[in-house]
């Protein structure tokens, strides 16, 4: 199956995240909480534009499963994780304008615009082939650092929410969807798609060092 085929090319991009000291930070609760408020605030406004993604797939959906499924991911974004960020904003004293008015830093925008730019010129696979690093590397963070829970982490809910049931079966779901999408599909296009994930992999790495060094945009802000 074509997700064995990418688990194996990703396994070692991905591992590569537990190293890091964000993640790390977030594993034992050590992390810095102004590090912790840059992720929370560029994360929120890096779903509103996933969203856009799975939006764009149910509108490419050749069959009305798939549709489901697309609508499926987007209401559990908006609904299920984007009210884990709320929560956080509360407790830390960001109010939700401040959070949705956050200008995206660079790291950000390049995702974004890298996986709707495939997602609006391919097909349905492409949508799934730019999602699906986002969804599963979270899980497989979450079940990491869920393994090596640490007494009164602050960051508990989020190991929880990302190592949860729920987010897992919306993985599952996610890996299911690209397997069902890309069954018979020449090497050519399997190539293509093992390339977006690939690289929305490396994003996913350059968007955790960018919330460690909380950078925005390489010039002073005006
Ligand atoms: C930069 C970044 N990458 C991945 C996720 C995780 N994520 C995005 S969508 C989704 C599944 C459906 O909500 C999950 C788990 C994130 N929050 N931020």
């Amino acid at each position: 199956m074509f997700t064995e085929r990418i688990w194996k090319r990703v396994e070692p991009i991905w591992s590569s995240y537990l190293e890091h000291p964000f993640v790390k930070g977030l594993g034992d609760g050590s992390l810095d909480e102004e590090k912790f408020k840059h992720w929370l605030k560029q994360d929120y406004v890096y779903l509103i534009e996933y969203a856009k993604l799975m939006a764009i797939g149910s509108s490419k959906a050749r069959d009305l499963k798939t549709m489901g499924m697309f609508s499926e991911l987007l209401h559990g974004t908006l609904f299920m994780e984007m009210d884990l960020h709320r929560k956080f904003a509360l407790e830390f004293g960001i109010s939700e304008e401040t959070l949705e008015a956050t200008d995206a830093a660079a790291v950000n925008t390049a995702y974004t615009s890298y996986m709707l730019n495939h997602a609006q010129r391919g097909g349905p696979e492409h949508v799934v082939a730019a999602l699906l690093a986002c969804a599963w590397s979270y899980n497989y963070i979450g079940k990491s650092l869920a393994e090596q829970s640490v007494e009164g982490n602050r960051y508990a809910q989020w190991i929880e929410m990302y190592s949860g049931d729920d987010f897992t079966e919306l993985t599952n779901s996610a890996i299911e969807l690209m397997d069902q999408l890309t069954a018979g599909k020449p090497e050519r296009e399997l190539a293509e798609l093992e390339e977006i994930i690939v690289k929305t992999s490396y994003y996913e790495y350059m968007f955790w060092e960018m919330c460690e060094t909380l950078e925005e945009w390489p010039v002073a802000k005006g």
